[in-house]
């Protein structure tokens, strides 16, 4: 099956900037897909090129097998991207905007979709409001609606929640999800690695316009095994045989992190503070998760191997 989305030696220079450096990678259809990375990695950089909105220095980028920029018609048809900044045009309502947004993709009779879009981004009483008169957040909501008003095989959505409350978020995902299962692609960049964690299979890492990661989070949260103790304890001096771990203090909370490797270091650790006197108020054991795997990645100096 043709790749949803086929880089192939990417490169974006700036001046003496490189912001992409010969990427290749592979997203196939159906995908949810994460693309993170820390600020400035070249993450907007990369859907800008899909985009068609930049030329690449150098390399090759295709949607759904068409290139970006020889075919850019077929991959416009092909590609909604949900943008990070808040653009819109203040001249127009929300449905205004959605149709005219349709009749840029030739299509003539949308209302059925259109209102289908409003009804699950919940904006179907602000269809007929002013853009300028929306919230930030109903702007971005505004903003997914247009991505999506050609049904476009393949969705990217740059930090689509950042600004979002807490009901458009799980009404968004939902949404998004459903669409997935419905066949449509979907990238997402995201800041918040727990959204991208209970969300996409297969995550790449940016780093200064790198692909450092690439693989399924759950491959890459199997490979770290650094868990957390949490403790709570009723005392703050702690026995010295704990020296040999790395323990932090957390004053929120008055915790204290332990950071193992082996289950069998918690009974160490218990015995050494029942030996000491030291009772123990509240005990937690944290799993390594996607945040330990892009902390990890975003510390190492060089790129591990793919
Ligand atoms: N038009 C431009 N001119 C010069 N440098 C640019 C331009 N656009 C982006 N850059 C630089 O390219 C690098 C990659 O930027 P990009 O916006 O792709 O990062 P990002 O991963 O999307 O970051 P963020 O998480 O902050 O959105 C950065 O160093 C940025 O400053």
């Amino acid at each position: 099956m043709t790749p949803a989305i086929e880089v192939q030696q990417l490169s974006k220079r700036y001046g003496a900037l490189t912001a992409l450096d010969d990427i290749d990678l592979k997203i196939e259809q159906g995908e949810f897909f994460a693309l993170l990375g820390s600020n400035g990695a070249g993450k907007t950089t990369l859907i800008s090129i899909l985009a068609g909105l930049i030329k690449p220095t150098s390399g090759t980028a295709r949607v759904m097998g068409y290139d970006v920029q020889s075919q850019y018609q077929q991959t416009r048809q092909r590609l909604g991207v949900v943008p990070q900044e808040l653009v819109y045009d203040p001249f127009f309502n929300v449905r205004e905007m959605l149709v005219m947004q349709s009749g840029y993709f030739g299509i003539k009779h949308n209302d059925v979709w259109i209102d289908e879009i409003l009804f699950r981004l919940d904006l179907a009483n602000k269809a007929h409001v002013n853009l300028r008169a929306l919230s930030g957040g109903m702007k971005r909501r505004v903003l997914i609606a247009q991505a999506l008003v050609h049904k476009p095989p393949v969705i990217i959505l740059d930090e689509p929640t950042a600004g979002v409350d807490v009901d458009l978020r799980q009404s968004l995902w939902q949404f998004v999800q459903q669409l997935n299962q419905d066949g449509h692609t979907v990238v997402l960049t995201t800041h918040y690695l727990e959204e991208a964690e209970a969300l996409c299979r297969r995550v790449a890492m940016l780093k200064q316009g790198r692909v450092v990661v690439l693989d399924s989070i759950e491959n890459l949260v199997r490979t770290i095994r650094d868990y957390t103790l949490l403790l709570r304890l009723s005392t703050n001096i702690l026995p010295d045989g704990l020296q040999s771990w790395t323990v932090k203090h957390d004053p929120v909370g008055e915790l204290y992190r332990i950071s193992i490797k082996e289950y069998t270091e918690i009974e160490t650790i218990l015995s050494l503070l029942r030996e000491a006197g030291i009772q123990i108020i509240d005990l937690q054991l944290r799993q390594p998760d996607l945040e330990d795997v892009f902390v990890k990645t975003m510390e190492m100096d060089q790129a591990v191997a793919l």
